[in-house]
């Protein structure tokens, strides 16, 4: 689902494009342009680009490889937005460089965060101050100043705190700095405004409350009579420094309002807890989390279906839950709503499970401004993030937002860990992966695993392509939602020779005849582009976007290149030098690198995205591309699933990934990509495909969705076998021995 905050909202949201429409959409290229002579140039550039060397055919030719496995499972890395995610890599890096000696700091980082953030942003000059003025010995007078000067602003205090919020308040810290020598008072305003909904002690009596602790500590360790001497004045002080505060008026609006939120959670607690069917403002939230929903991501109403489901019984009553919509239904919404409610107002941690690295630093993108606003922790569990077992945490409770394999290895920590209960609620995202292969197995294994080890986890599995819903019921033990749902229309079609064919169930054969293609091939043309590509994407570039899905990656760059030889010069003055600027960006992260093929197709607006470019590449490509300036990707099944990418048109360049044919469940989920909410108004897919593929199409347009199936058997190893291993490991096995002596 798309998400966004107030800095670092998604950028794929509505588009409104005012470009210029195109009199001639294709062009044929001059004869020089084709002549053997520039492929020879052409592939010598190419040679210089070493393994991004590509040969020119376009024709789809099944491979060896299958790199479609790559893409879905490969290290793919992020959609998130970029300069976001690369600062929040930055201070990572930077706070786990902190040397051992001072990691000390770990601990602190279990406390609430406002306590951390307090000490940062203020204590350090204000307790100086009062010390000053307490004129105790001046020796420890010097330790305390010495100290203080070490807690002022130093990294290591955010040493466990998820890099997501480390970010938040590493803005904060140098909003902070910037105050410089500004009245305490505005630091105090700084803080409180970050204050989570528990903290509901006034401001003034907070701060000085915790100087009072920070100061006596020190104190402690030299003698007690100057301890209780230095408390004595420190709590005057402190209470004469509270009657002479001159509070600032947005001080006081800003602690209305966290009492207010605060206040609200606490009826929503009790709502939630009542067996009242009054939800409350917003589905037993606080009523702020609807205006974030409006602030951050334009929802300002939910669709008839998601209040249906959240409204019923069974999910009032916490059972476990399937549902299922079609592609860019809203699913994710639901998820969130519920997510919120135990992390709000359960008081419970929640898992959160995604199929894709790049996904997981989406939401993590999108759900950060939600966790600093409501007060949680938002935490990444993908590639080398993830901490085993998680940090505990004293008051906010965690998100933690992980993939398949990450989210396994937290389940097993919270398991040997005695706090698989903590866990109050497991969301599973693109559920009808439980079938696909090994990391269906793992999946399999970490609910089995919290089914069977917490009977208070609540396990809700969403999906657009499900088929054997009962069996998965059954192993879930939930009750199950569906409806056919789909803000924006999605048309099928199917493309044989220069004819298109609309999917229709309902016909003969499923399909009836639409229209004919407008194509004025040149014989040259005609010999590179014998599946009428170009004609295809020109009806919607640049004015609109297009995804154009192939089934490998070097088809992926060949068709990009293709496409581009063909297009007319105007389209190289869309956006040009936001189209320049991309270049240059992206030669900056490649060291002056840059693959020739995108240098070639970028300037026309077009990109080849697949798991060959580098994360960063990834991450610029698809930023551009969100805004418009790219208006075209020809891609691999990497943007297949759960992706919100603008899609006017998808393409389907031919009926395979790598050399496999395509599964019902892929093909929707391509097709998906198309027409999403809050993006387009409409969307519509078209499957290339030659005579001989025909019955298999018509076929794949017709049957019935993949069933499920448990590969925990079938991937021997990496299945039945871990999960008894990891069953004798976790403690959750009696040896035979003491069942017979048992019995
Ligand atoms: N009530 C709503 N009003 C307006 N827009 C909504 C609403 N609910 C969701 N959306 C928007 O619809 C788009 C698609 O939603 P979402 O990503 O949840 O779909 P999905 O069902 O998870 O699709 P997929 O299965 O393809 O991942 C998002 O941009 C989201 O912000």
């Amino acid at each position: 689902m798309d998400e966004g905050g107030s800095r670092i909202r998604r950028r794929v949201s509505v588009r409104k494009r005012d470009r210029p429409s195109l009199a001639c959409r294709f062009a044929v290229p001059a004869a020089a342009e084709l002549t053997p002579g520039d492929e020879e140039e052409e592939e010598e550039e190419k040679m210089v680009a070493g393994n991004r060397r590509r040969k020119k055919t376009v024709e789809v030719q099944p491979v060896e490889n299958n790199d479609s496995e790559e893409d879905m499972f490969g290290d793919y890395d992020s959609f998130a937005e970029n300069s976001f995610l690369a600062q929040v890599d930055d201070l990572e890096q930077q706070y786990m460089q902190v040397p051992e000696h001072r990691k000390h700091a770990s601990d602190l980082a279990t406390e609430d965060l406002y306590s951390e953030n307090i000490k940062h942003n203020k204590l350090s000059i204000t307790t100086v101050g009062s010390f000053t003025e307490l004129k105790t010995d001046e020796h420890i007078k010097n330790q305390c100043r010495h100290e203080d000067v070490s807690v002022e602003p130093e990294p290591d205090i955010l040493y466990d705190v998820p890099s997501s919020q480390v970010l938040y308040f590493e803005n904060l810290k140098s909003s902070s700095n910037d105050l410089g020598d500004q009245s305490t008072k505005e630091r105090d305003w700084n803080a409180s405004s970050h204050k989570t909904v528990n903290e509901e002690l006034p401001q003034n009596s907070i701060e000085h409350h915790r100087q009072t602790d920070d100061s006596s500590s020190k104190v402690r360790s030299s003698s007690e009579e100057n301890r209780r001497k230095s408390l004595k004045e420190h709590l005057k002080s402190a209470m004469t420094g509270n009657a002479k505060a001159h509070t600032p008026i947005f001080s006081r609006t800003k602690q209305l309002k966290e009492t207010l939120l605060s206040e609200e959670i606490n009826v929503a607690k009790k709502t939630i807890e009542s067996s009242s069917n009054d939800l409350g403002p917003f589905y037993s939230l606080p009523s702020k989390v609807r205006d974030l929903y409006v602030q951050f991501k334009g929802i300002e109403k939910l669709y008839e279906w998601q209040h249906t489901c959240l409204t019923l019984n069974s999910v009032q009553e916490r059972k476990n839950l399937i549902y299922s919509l079609p592609t860019s239904g809203g699913k994710t919404l639901v998820a969130e709503i519920l997510m919120l409610q135990e992390l709000l107002c359960r008081r419970r941690d929640v898992l959160m499970i995604l199929p894709y690295v790049a996904i997981v630093q989406e939401k993590i993108s999108g759900l950060s401004s939600f966790g600093i606003e409501l007060g949680f922790f938002v935490e990444e569990y993908a590639g080398s993030k993830g901490k085993f077992p998680p940090i505990k945490r004293r008051e906010k409770k965690s998100l933690y937002i992980a993939t398949i394999e990450k989210g396994h290895s937290l389940v097993n920590s919270l398991i040997e860990t005695g706090r698989i209960g903590s866990l109050g609620l497991v969301v599973v995202d693109e559920l009808h992966m439980i079938g696909e292969g090994s990391r269906g197995a793992i999946l399999e294994m970490t609910l089995a695993k919290i089914l069977y080890t917490s009977k208070t986890t609540q396990i809700i599995g969403m999906s657009a392509t499900l088929n054997n819903v009962e069996d998965l019921q059954e192993f879930l033990q939930a009750e199950y939602y569906t409806s056919q749902f789909r803000p924006v229309e999605l048309k099928e079609y199917l493309k044989i020779n220069d004819a298109i064919y609309e999917v229709d169930s309902k016909a003969e054969n499923s399909m009836t005849f639409s229209r004919l293609l407008d194509c004025q091939y040149s014989d040259t043309l005609k010999k590179m582009d014998p599946d009428h590509l170009v004609a295809l994407v020109t009806e919607v570039i640049p004015n609109y976007s297009c995804l154009v899905f192939c089934p490998t990656k070097k088809n992926c760059e060949n068709v990009a290149e293709m496409i581009c030889k063909f297009l007319s010069k105007e389209y190289l003055k869309h956006r040009e030098k936001e189209k320049h600027e991309v270049i240059k960006n992206l030669k900056n992260i490649s060291s002056g690198n840059l693959c020739p093929v995108l240098k070639r197709t970028i300037p026309f607006g077009v990109a080849y995205h697949h798991s060959g470019l580098t994360s960063d590449e990834r991450k610029l490509l698809e930023e551009a591309y969100s805004t418009g300036v790219l208006c075209l990707f020809t891609c691999t099944s990497t943007l297949a699933a759960g992706v919100n990418l603008p899609a006017r048109r998808v393409i389907l360049r031919a009926p395979y990934v790598a050399k496999e044919f395509l599964k019902r469940n892929q093909y929707k989920q391509m097709i998906g990509r198309a027409g999403r909410a809050g993006i387009d108004s409409i969307g519509e897919s078209i499957l290339i495909l030659q005579e001989k593929d025909k019955q298999q199409v018509l076929e794949l347009i017709s049957r019935p969705l993949e069933n499920c199936y448990s590969h925990l058997v079938q991937e021997f190893t990496k299945g039945i076998q871990t999960l008894f291993l990891s069953l004798i490991g976790l403690k959750n096995s009696t040896p035979i021995h003491d069942k017979n002596s048992a019995n």
